[in-house]
């Protein structure tokens, strides 16, 4: 028997989509965390005052990094991995239309695994994978490639 850790992380959301109701965001966001809190001994912890690991917002263009998004399609989101300061951080590009579980679950899904500190997979069934994927958030489990990953990180 050994004594597995959580390791805690807080997260805050910063800016809202006006697509979807806050609740909405919320409920994608928790989905998203839970992925891959059930895949390693993560714990997430929601903040609202300043200082947090993971901060999530959305913006459009050029928005205070050195990573300007592109307008509506190509680049959907981006993150930082783990570190201080906007390590850790992701920036969704408003400048797509967000949707419930159609993707706003399915892109923080896959830049939380970049906050946690994976890169891209070459495994085309993985979350990880560069390329776009549907999942529906209500009976999504992560799969293997992205499990292996989280795991050889945190577990
Ligand atoms: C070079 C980076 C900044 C590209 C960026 C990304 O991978 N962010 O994590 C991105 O938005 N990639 C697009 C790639 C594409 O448009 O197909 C994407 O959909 N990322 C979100 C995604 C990727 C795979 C699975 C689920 C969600
Ligand atoms: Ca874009
Ligand atoms: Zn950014
Ligand atoms: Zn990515």
């Amino acid at each position: 028997f050994f004594f597995v850790v959580c390791v805690p992380m807080t997260c805050r959301i910063d800016q809202y989509t006006p697509d979807l109701t806050q609740e909405e965001v919320d409920t994608s966001f928790r989905l998203a965390l839970k992925v891959w809190s059930d895949a390693a001994p993560l714990k997430f912890i929601k903040v609202n005052h300043d200082k947090a690991d993971i901060i999530l917002s959305f913006a459009k263009k050029t928005h205070g990094d050195f990573f300007p998004f592109d307008g509506p399609k190509g680049v959907l989101a981006h993150a930082f991995e783990p570190g201080e300061d906007m390590g850790g951080d992701v920036h969704f590009d408003e400048d797509e239309i967000w949707t419930m579980g159609y993707n706003l679950f399915t892109v923080a899904a896959h830049e939380l695994g970049h906050s946690l500190g994976l890169s891209h997979s070459k495994d085309p069934s993985s979350l990880m994978y560069p390329n776009y994927n549907y999942y529906n958030g209500a009976q999504y489990t992560l799969p293997r490639d992205d499990a292996l990953g989280i795991q050889a990180l945190y577990g």
